[in-house]
């Protein structure tokens, strides 16, 4: 098979197999083709990834940061001249277009490497004077053995928006891709060590669910940052309360994303588009809900549908292609479900709603209009390409109806009002927020949601907090006082 790993999982710097656990296979979704098949890790894989991580560790976090960060760095330059083969991996296990895995998959795992690796030499505690002489300092702390466990959109990306704050902070881990998508962390884990990590800092599991849920549980794990589904999400979380283990969530969402009538109509077209078709809709922060202000609806839906209309549906392998397949024949059969809750519960079809008949699991981009909040797909994370558009008529209308959800992962709004803009955005109840732009994610900004959509962020100098912790010291430069 043209994609078959040398085996399942890496640990301690090695491929290992374990034919014992069950069979994954990875299909690719333009055409249904097995492209590898993997085996989902055994307990005795499990326990083995574990400990390597847990030796590795103090080891890694007695290197100073910098050395820390220069693997890294290193790490991300391999990326970087990897960046075409390992696009050509991404492609396959997503289905995503190569025209979108060359620009956004290996090279934002490579921006966080670099980013994190910059980092890594600098992460220190402070020095608080206490008066009389007498001061405490902090020293920033790794956590330990850290769990990583990924959604299947942005596998490359995951595993290292992941993997690298966890290593600069001097943590080791084991990172369990989607099942669905198994190969790139592999590949991120060989780049590593080609980089100089020593072993055991950075292994890969494979698996289902129930493999996320031993790695959880484990007692030598002290974080669990997962990628995933709000029921997911509740499960693990719930999970890692039991020995008070720190998390970070990045869950799913139903973002609202607000044109008013003044805004650029172009722009906003184009907002609306990269915020529910790009990767074929399947982002966590898309803007599936499209609140437009009555006097343009008309115009917004009928520039919509021209723009959509010129995308270039078919062989992601092809350059000029920039729509591909849904990531599988599952989550294809399930956005096919919600286009005909959609249908029976009123909405109006302007665009697409039917599944291409070729091989594959391709949809056309989708669009309802006329939607309504109490509708199925105004209130459920669809995770395909399917827009829903909303109309309303004042700002403090759609305020309150774009936070009317138990989400909060993103939300946008396109205006040519400034202020209007500040305004929308003080009242957004989301995590990332965009104005007059959509889903941009540069690993110097912190990206992650509010409410049940996460907990916790990723990127940016905020994720060394997640990755590390302070120990204060207190020291007395004087007699102490006892009162007998
Ligand atoms: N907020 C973000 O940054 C972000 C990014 C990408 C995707 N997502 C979300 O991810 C979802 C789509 O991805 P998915 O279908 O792979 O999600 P999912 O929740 O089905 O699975 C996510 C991961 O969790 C594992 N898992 C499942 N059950 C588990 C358990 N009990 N214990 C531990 N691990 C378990 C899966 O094997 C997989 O690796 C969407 O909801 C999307 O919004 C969020
Ligand atoms: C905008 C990038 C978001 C990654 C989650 O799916």
């Amino acid at each position: 098979m043209k994609f078959q790993p040398e085996a399942s999982h890496f640990i301690n710097g090695a491929y290992v197999e374990d034919t014992a656990g069950a069979v994954i296979d990875v299909i690719y979704p333009a055409t249904g083709e097995v492209i590898a098949r993997l085996h989902s890790a055994t307990p005795a894989i499990i326990d083995q990834a574990l400990e390597a991580a847990r030796q590795a560790q103090a080891q890694w976090a007695a290197m100073t940061g910098t050395e820390r960060g220069r693997i890294l760095r290193r790490a991300a330059d391999i990326m970087r001249a990897r960046n075409h083969d390992l696009s050509v991996i991404e492609t396959h296990d997503t289905g995503k277009p190569i025209q979108e895995t060359t620009v956004a998959d290996a090279t934002s795992g490579a921006d966080a490497l670099e980013y994190f690796g910059g980092l890594a030499g600098s992460l220190t505690g402070e020095h608080i004077p206490l008066g009389g002489g007498d001061f405490a300092y902090t020293v920033r702390e790794a956590l330990g053995v850290c769990v990583g466990i990924g959604a299947w959109n942005y596998p490359t990306q995951i595993a290292c928006w992941k993997g690298a704050p966890a290593l600069a902070c001097g943590n080791t881990m084991v990172f369990k891709p989607s099942e669905t998508t198994p190969l790139s962390a592999l590949k991120v884990a060989e780049i590593l060590i080609e980089a100089g990590a020593p072993k055991g800092i950075y292994n890969v599991v494979q698996g289902y669910g129930d493999v996320g849920a031993s790695l959880v549980t484990d007692p030598r794990v002290a974080k669990v940052s997962l990628t995933g589904s709000v029921p997911t999400g509740r499960r693990v979380y719930a999970a890692a309360a039991e020995s008070i283990k720190h998390v970070t969530m990045e869950l799913g969402g139903k973002s609202p994303l607000v044109v008013f009538d003044d805004a650029d109509i172009e722009n906003a077209v184009s907002g609306a588009i990269l915020g529910n078709f790009y990767s074929s809709g399947q982002v966590c922060s898309n803007g599936t809900r499209v609140f437009v202000q009555k006097g343009i609806k008309e115009a917004f839906l009928s520039r919509l549908a021209e723009r959509l209309a010129t995308a270039v549906i078919g062989d992601p392998m092809d350059p000029a292609t920039n729509f591909g397949p849904m990531v599988s024949e599952a989550q294809m059969n399930i956005v096919l479900g919600y286009v005909d809750k959609g249908k029976a519960e009123g909405a109006r079809l302007v665009y697409g709603g039917t599944r291409l008949d070729r091989d594959g699991f391709y949809l056309l981009p989708t669009v309802f209009a006329d939607v309504t909040d109490d509708m199925t797909i105004a209130r459920e994370e669809i995770f395909g390409p399917v827009m829903s558009v909303l109309d309303f008529d004042t700002e403090e209308e759609v305020l309150e109806r774009a936070n009317a959800t138990e989400f909060g992962l993103a939300a946008g709004v396109f205006t040519r009002d400034i202020t209007r803009a500040h305004r929308m955005v003080a009242g957004f109840e989301a995590g990332t927020c965009y104005i007059n732009s959509y889903n941009l994610a540069p690993v110097e900004a912190p990206f992650g949601g509010s409410k049940q959509s996460g907990v916790g962020r990723e990127n940016s100098k905020l994720a060394i907090n997640h990755f590390s912790e302070m120990k204060t010291v207190f020291v007395s430069m004087n007699d102490i006082q006892a009162p007998y």
